[in-house]
């Protein structure tokens, strides 16, 4: 039987067998890593790069995907393998494009990655909303999308929103407006993703707390992010889930 098969019996075996998705996950990961040997040394890579991605996992462990191409990879096997055996595509995704966000926070760089299920506010020229909800929320797991309108004339939050979100543990923070205290982000070497419109020295105002979680969700670059949906984000692009909860 040649690979191409043994990998098709596999995979078919893994869907329709429909074990825990970490099992798949891990099978998935393994399927990769057969397919390219470029993978293997991109993943080496990375693990030097960027070895916080990899704490707790055994060095000949498969490694996890860690940039939004291996994402779009492994949606792409998942989905035709899902095509063949059910003839019907399980999960689909959205990918946020020409809006030109751009990567901030004391240690963002190219080989930084983040994910998690999103929480979205929306809110203009102000952040009260966006402080407490950073403030008083676990971010395990999760990443703040913050629709700003896309204004460039105040800041939707600085180096001390972000340091407690850090703090916090939020995994990464999406804001279509601005963000202040770039160099103090920096200075700190904090670690929290984030990616912004841009940057503004202006404060925003803290008269309108805004809308958390509003129902229909937020809207920009095209792509509706819905608190419960999941996105995954690098300097890349960033990639939302249509469906609530993680891939695969
Ligand atoms: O307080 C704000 O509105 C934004 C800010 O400067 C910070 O988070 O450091
Ligand atoms: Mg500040």
């Amino acid at each position: 039987m040649g690979r191409g098969r043994v990998e098709r019996q596999l995979c078919k075996f893994l869907f329709s067998s429909r074990p825990s998705s970490n099992v798949q996950e891990r099978c998935l990961s393994s399927l990769w890593l057969q397919n390219s040997d470029k993978k293997n040394i991109h993943f080496s890579a990375l693990r030097q790069h960027n070895p916080s991605h990899f704490n707790g996992m055994e060095s000949n462990s498969i490694p996890e995907p860690t940039t939004t191409s291996d994402v779009v990879d492994a949606y792409f096997s998942h989905l035709s393998v899902v095509d063949q055996v059910q003839n019907d595509a399980k999960v689909k995704f959205d990918c946020l494009v020409d809006l030109n966000l751009k990567p901030y926070g004391g240690a963002f760089d190219r080989t930084s990655f983040f994910r998690g299920e999103i929480t979205t506010i929306k809110c203009f020229e102000n952040n009260p909303l966006v402080r407490e909800t950073l403030t008083k929320e676990s971010g395990v797991n999760r990443v703040l999308v913050i629709d700003g309108g896309g204004s460039r004339r105040c800041a939707l939050l600085g180096g001390e929103i972000a340091k407690i979100a850090e703090g916090n543990q939020w995994e990464g923070i999406v804001v279509n407006g601005c963000i202040r205290d770039t160099n103090e982000m920096r200075w700190c070497g904090l670690k929290i993703p984030i990616l912004a419109v841009g940057t503004s020295p202006v404060p925003s105002s803290k008269r309108d707390p805004g809308v958390k979680d509003p129902k229909f969700g937020v809207t920009f670059g095209g792509v509706n992010f819905k608190s419960g949906s999941w996105v995954y984000a690098d300097c890349d692009g960033v990639l939302v889930t249509r469906e609530k909860g993680p891939l695969v």
